[in-house]
């Protein structure tokens, strides 16, 4: 029996998922993924890895994803409330370079559904925030690509408090721009 909504985003391919929550006086349940429900909504993917990380408020993880072995995605917040921007590098898309965010949060339990060929990240908005997703493919180290959260290119608009600071990794300071990569 179906227990989400899913709804279809501006750029083909992204979709937000809002679950079903059964609450009682002892608190929730919620199914956070159920491969039917994924499948009559149009999303039939095998997931292989599920990932968690834990960041403090002001972390910056991305723009990541992998070259040779893309995952596709399902992100969620299971503590706190970021801002997850996923940017379209599907080759030939008539959306290539463009990006879409969203507020995923503990209290919202949304859920965004990113395919394969799309750079993805997310900035910390709460005082920490545990994020956990689920993969289709497994992790490459060698084959990691990223893009500058900032890049002009892009122009994503991330709603970052004027007081707060960035923390971002060396290695995401590091990247380059969309011009940079190849078509
Ligand atoms: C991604 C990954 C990382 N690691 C190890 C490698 C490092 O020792 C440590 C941190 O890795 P990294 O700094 O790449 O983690 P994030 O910056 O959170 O990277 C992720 O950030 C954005 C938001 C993504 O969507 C990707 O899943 C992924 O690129 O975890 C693993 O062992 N397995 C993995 O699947």
């Amino acid at each position: 029996m179906g227990q989400i909504k899913v709804t279809d985003c501006e750029i083909e391919g992204l979709k937000v998922i809002e679950p079903t929550v059964h609450g009682d006086e002892r608190g929730y349940f919620m199914e956070t993924y159920n491969y039917n429900d994924f499948k009559e909504a149009g999303i039939d993917v095998q997931f292989v890895q599920d990932n968690q990380s834990s960041s403090k408020k002001g972390v910056l993880r991305g723009l990541h994803f992998q070259i040779n072995y893309p995952q596709d995605k399902l992100v969620r917040v299971v503590s706190g409330e970021v801002f997850d921007v996923a940017v379209d590098l599907r080759k030939g898309s008539k959306t290539y370079g463009k990006w879409f965010g969203v507020l995923l949060s503990a209290e919202n339990k949304k859920q965004f559904f990113i395919p394969k060929n799309f750079a993805h990240g997310f900035v910390v908005l709460s005082d920490s925030a545990e994020f956990a997703y689920k993969c289709t493919d497994f992790y490459h180290p060698n084959d990691e690509g990223g893009l500058a959260w900032n890049d002009p290119d892009i122009g994503v608009e991330w709603p970052i408090p004027e007081d707060m600071e960035l923390i971002i990794s060396e290695k995401d300071q590091k990247w380059g721009g969309i011009k940079d990569l190849t078509k």
